[in-house]
């Protein structure tokens, strides 16, 4: 879209990502209908198959989006299994962009456990038998030189906003899913977009193929990806360097997400880059700040005070580290303690149990600052969760270690022996890693537990109610959390927020950021991605034509077509 465009649409002026307004292409007939971001499918109208050449094409009655979402509703239910259904909605995705986000945005809360955890696990596993079609950048460590070429084909420099990036090594709990891991990659940018309305054609999906460790991978006939052992040390180092540099010349205004990286380098990576540029660890800061608003939600609840409060941390890798920092920093603020004294209400347990300082050189530098003195335990059993827990008698217990079961009847109870209202987070994804199945940590404990999960469950039953279960993941929730259909308002509340604090510190790129809070939200709604048809607009071009017949270089990728791509045309 042209800025001129964008001027003319928005009653704001000039909005760098509006998303109203016309959508210009090149793109007619079949190259139309193959491109997914622009295809309506039977719902192109009269003037748009005049224009575009699409008679003949399609059938002639022309039907609306909320036509098309009851039929591909319906085609969708008769799946058989959540991995038929998985399927079904990836290859809804590469046809009609549109339809795919408005069938999910109708459907938001049964969908999000197929399109993403539990269901996406099982994708990602069987990625290499399952696939069809390449979506997003795969990279490879051992063609570290043309990654700027790669990722060049993307777009131009101001097209694209957000990439996610992984490397595979510890996806979901599921451990190293190697190529695979381009799922996650793509999975988390559709949750972007519906939850937040992040542009979908403004976004890059990324794999960085270091080879992989999973035998089952390798020795797979069909795996897709490099079939050698993970690469290590500076090698590793300077292939993540590399597409580091090359995003930041290719796409400088793009912020980086890296998800689901191994215990030995997610942390590592995170405080490397930080200081240099706009990047985020999902699985430390996402993580850690979604689980903080569940504890404050049942800390109301169950009127903990933050000064009093102890936590117990179960599996301290990633995860578990990530959410300890934001508790210790969310303790400092509300007491006004160091970070090192908030940091001593938390204890966090991991494979050898307790951690202790005469481990030190066995902890990795996140878990250090919670490592207790060996002297105060000398005398008390640390080496199981159950006698942690009755030592410390935790208000909030974390679940991150992938050990499904661990919140045995015994570790729940003796926590609810000590304190009226057990906060019980099992989180470890997907749904058959959790720590303790909902339904049994109330029963357990007569229903006094207050319980998030890492996945979607359905309500648990206690004396004849139902009660919502939240789940803690990137914008879902509901119970203890607001619930999943109110996601893009709580988006705009979040960024409306953020915005004003921005302003606050002078940090604020933009100009002419409405000072009225109700004039900020509606700036902010009318800059989100929604699933609605866009008038279309043909434009000239000298490559059209070869375009069409896929022939124009960046034609190759799947991405063609998208509005980046034909305003670099
Ligand atoms: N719900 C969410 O929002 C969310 C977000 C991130 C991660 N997770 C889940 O958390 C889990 C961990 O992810 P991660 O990225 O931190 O992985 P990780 O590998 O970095 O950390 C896992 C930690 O658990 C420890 N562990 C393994 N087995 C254990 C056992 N038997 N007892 C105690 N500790 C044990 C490991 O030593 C490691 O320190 C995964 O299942 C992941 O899906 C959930
Ligand atoms: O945050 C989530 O939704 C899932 C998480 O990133 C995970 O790795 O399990
Ligand atoms: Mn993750």
């Amino acid at each position: 879209m042209s800025s001129a465009q964008e001027k003319k649409n928005s009653k704001f002026g000039h909005l760098p990502l509006s998303t109203s307004g016309p959508q210009e292409t090149a793109l007619t007939g079949n190259a139309l209908l193959r491109t997914p971001y622009f295809n309506k499918g039977s719902a192109f109208t009269e003037e748009e198959r005049d224009t575009f050449k699409l008679h003949g094409l399609l059938p002639s009655n022309v039907q609306t989006l909320e036509e098309q979402v009851r039929r591909a509703y319906a085609q969708y239910q008769s799946r058989q299994d959540d991995l038929a259904k998985n399927t079904f909605m990836t290859s809804m995705k590469e046809q009609n962009e549109v339809l795919y986000y408005r069938l999910i945005l109708d459907h938001l809360k049964e969908m999000f456990s197929i399109i993403y955890t539990p269901t996406e696990g099982d994708a990602i596993a069987n990625y290499s038998r399952l696939f069809r079609k390449p979506e997003g950048c795969y990279l490879d460590i051992e063609h570290m030189d043309r990654i700027e070429d790669d990722i060049d084909q993307f777009g131009g420099k101001d097209d694209v906003d957000l990439i996610v990036v992984s490397d595979g090594e510890q996806i979901l709990g599921i451990g190293d899913q190697g190529v695979g891991a381009i799922l996650i990659s793509v999975a988390k940018l559709a949750i972007y977009t519906l939850c937040a309305g992040i542009h979908p054609a403004r976004t890059l999906p990324v794999v960085l193929d270091c080879g992989t460790n999973n035998e089952e991978l390798l020795n797979d006939d069909l795996y897709l990806g490099l079939r050698q052992k993970r690469a290590r040390g500076e090698r590793y180092d300077e292939f993540v360097d590399k597409f580091v540099q090359a995003c930041r010349k290719r796409y400088p205004k793009a912020y980086i997400h890296f998800e689901d990286f191994g215990l030995n380098n997610a942390r590592r990576i995170l405080d490397k880059y930080t200081p240099k540029m706009a990047c985020f660890n999902d699985d430390v800061q996402g993580t850690g700040a979604v689980t903080l608003a569940a504890i404050m939600a049942a800390f109301k609840e169950a009127k903990v005070e933050w000064g009093d409060a102890r936590f117990v941390m179960f599996g301290s890798g990633t995860a578990g580290t990530g959410i300890a920092d934001q508790v210790s920093d969310a303790i400092a603020q509300e007491t006004g303690k160091s970070k090192e004294e908030a940091g001593q209400q938390i204890w966090c347990v991991d494979k050898p149990g307790l951690l202790l300082k005469s481990k030190k050189d066995e902890l990795t530098p996140a878990q250090i600052p919670y490592a207790r003195e060996d002297g105060d335990w000398d005398k008390k059993d640390h080496s199981d969760l159950r006698s942690v827990i009755k030592e410390v008698k935790p208000h909030v217990l974390i679940g991150t270690s992938t050990k499904p079961g661990a919140f045995t009847k015994e570790v729940v109870q003796e926590m609810a022996k000590h304190v009226d209202r057990p906060i019980i987070f099992p989180l470890s994804n997907p749904t058959r890693l959790h720590e303790a199945k909902p339904q049994d940590l109330f029963d357990w404990t007569d229903g006094k537990a207050l319980v998030a999960t890492g996945s979607p469950f359905p309500p648990v039953k206690h004396n004849g109610k139902e009660y919502d279960i939240s789940p803690i993941s990137n914008g879902t929730g509901s119970g203890l959390l607001p619930d999943v259909t109110d996601v893009r308002e709580i988006s705009v509340h979040i960024a409306k927020n953020v915005i004003q604090q921005a302003v606050k510190e002078d940090l604020a790129q933009e100009k002419d950021i409405p000072t009225d809070d109700a004039e900020l939200e509606e700036w902010i709604r009318e800059q989100m991605w929604d699933a609605k048809y866009r008038p279309l607009k043909l434009v000239e071009h000298e490559n059209a034509n070869a375009f069409a017949r896929g022939e124009a270089g960046a034609a190759s990728h799947q991405r063609m077509g998208s509005f980046n791509w034909t305003a670099r045309l």
